[in-house]
């Protein structure tokens, strides 16, 4: 049987950087070349950042196997691995320093440039509008949407809200900006106010009634949270600090949606998860995800007794205040 062939980005192409993340700087095609994946399938390529030390052919071998699996096609973000022509790389670091001088490349990525040893990138499914004018893109977080199974029976505060108020207090003490955003409990609640309540944190759409409704029992969205709680070794019940094993739970956790709304409110919504690059407890990260379960616990994060802010966004907040009103 002959192996299917490697996708290859024609010489010629033109990218231009769109955004970036901690491993991946991501980037739109521009180019009249023609592209290389069947049309009505839109793309863009995604090249690995120095901070990257998993290949890309690994990245993509595991999200087949692990990750594929557990949704359908039009729930995910399409990967496929794509060959990059000689000098690209250079070509893409070179813009990369340009594009520190002249502001338009985030003050935190600085410093971080493509790989000159990974051979190949990823395209991927592009959820920008910039080709479907009226069109809006919606992107969120759904962190995690149970709470953690090593959190105590008494918390005030979500796995999510307790780890962003501890965070909160440190980027205070340094004077630094506080980081406000929605819980994640909220967003899959069967209460439709709440998820309303998550809309004001989410940039994109305007209208956040039409935005609540979209997520309102979505059924991406319901997935998640059910393999949230089938893959549930997190917290103090994850994997052993030495542990170099994938985590797949840690995974789901941590993954972006994509919503792209038409204007035209009878025409389909496009909801995609992406960065489903699949977790490893290598490199300590098993031992960080112990030892910062255990800073909330013990710091009383979970609790909430902590907090300086004076409303907190956390529905097991809102909960409790519900069942003890303030007198
Ligand atoms: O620790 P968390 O829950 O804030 O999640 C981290 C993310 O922070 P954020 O979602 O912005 O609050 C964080 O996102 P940013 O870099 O802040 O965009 C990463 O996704 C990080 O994963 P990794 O270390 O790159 O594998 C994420 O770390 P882990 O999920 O691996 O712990
Ligand atoms: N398929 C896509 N369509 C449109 N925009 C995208 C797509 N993938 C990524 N982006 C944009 O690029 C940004 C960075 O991408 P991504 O989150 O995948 O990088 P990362 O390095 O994995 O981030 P992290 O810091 O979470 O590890 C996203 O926040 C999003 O704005």
């Amino acid at each position: 049987m002959t192996k299917p062939s490697l996708l290859e980005l024609p010489p010629g192409v033109q990218l231009v950087y769109l955004a970036e993340g901690g491993a991946n700087v991501v980037y739109r095609f521009v180019s009249a070349v023609k592209s290389p994946l069947p049309a009505k399938r839109s793309q863009k390529a995604f090249v690995s950042n120095t901070a990257a030390n998993v290949s890309y052919k690994e990245i993509m071998q595991n999200f087949n196997a692990i990750v594929r699996p557990l949704f359908r096609d039009d729930e995910l973000v399409d990967q496929t691995l794509i060959q990059l022509p000689e000098g690209l790389i250079h070509r893409c670091n070179e813009q990369l320093r340009l594009a520190e001088t002249n502001g338009e490349r985030p003050k935190k990525r600085h410093g971080g440039y493509l790989s000159l040893t990974e051979p190949f990138g990823l395209l991927v499914t592009d959820m920008t509008t910039f080709d479907e004018p009226g069109s809006t893109l919606a992107e969120l977080k759904p962190k995690w949407l149970t709470q953690s199974p090593s959190a105590p029976a008494t918390a005030h505060r979500c796995r999510t809200c307790a780890l962003r108020e501890m965070k909160n207090c440190d980027a205070r003490s340094l004077g630094q900006k506080e980081q406000r955003s929605f819980c994640p409990l909220d967003l899959v609640s069967e209460t439709f106010e709440q998820v309303l309540r998550v809309t004001d944190f989410i940039k994109g759409c305007s209208d956040r009634v039409r935005l609540a409704h979209i997520l309102f029992r979505n059924p991406t969205l319901q997935k998640l949270l059910s393999h949230q709680k089938a893959y549930h070794t997190v917290g103090l019940h994850g994997p052993p600090a030495q542990s170099r094993e994938n985590s797949l739970d840690m995974t789901l956790r941590d993954c972006t949606m994509y919503i792209k709304i038409p204007q035209d409110e009878k025409s389909p919504v496009e909801i995609r998860l992406g960065d489903l690059d699949l977790k490893t407890g290598a490199g300590g990260k098993a031992q960080y995800w112990r030892d910062l379960e255990l800073q909330l616990i013990e710091g009383g994060w979970y609790d909430g007794f902590k907090s300086t802010q004076e409303s907190c966004e956390c529905a097991l907040q809102h909960s409790s205040a519900h069942q003890h009103p303030e007198p």
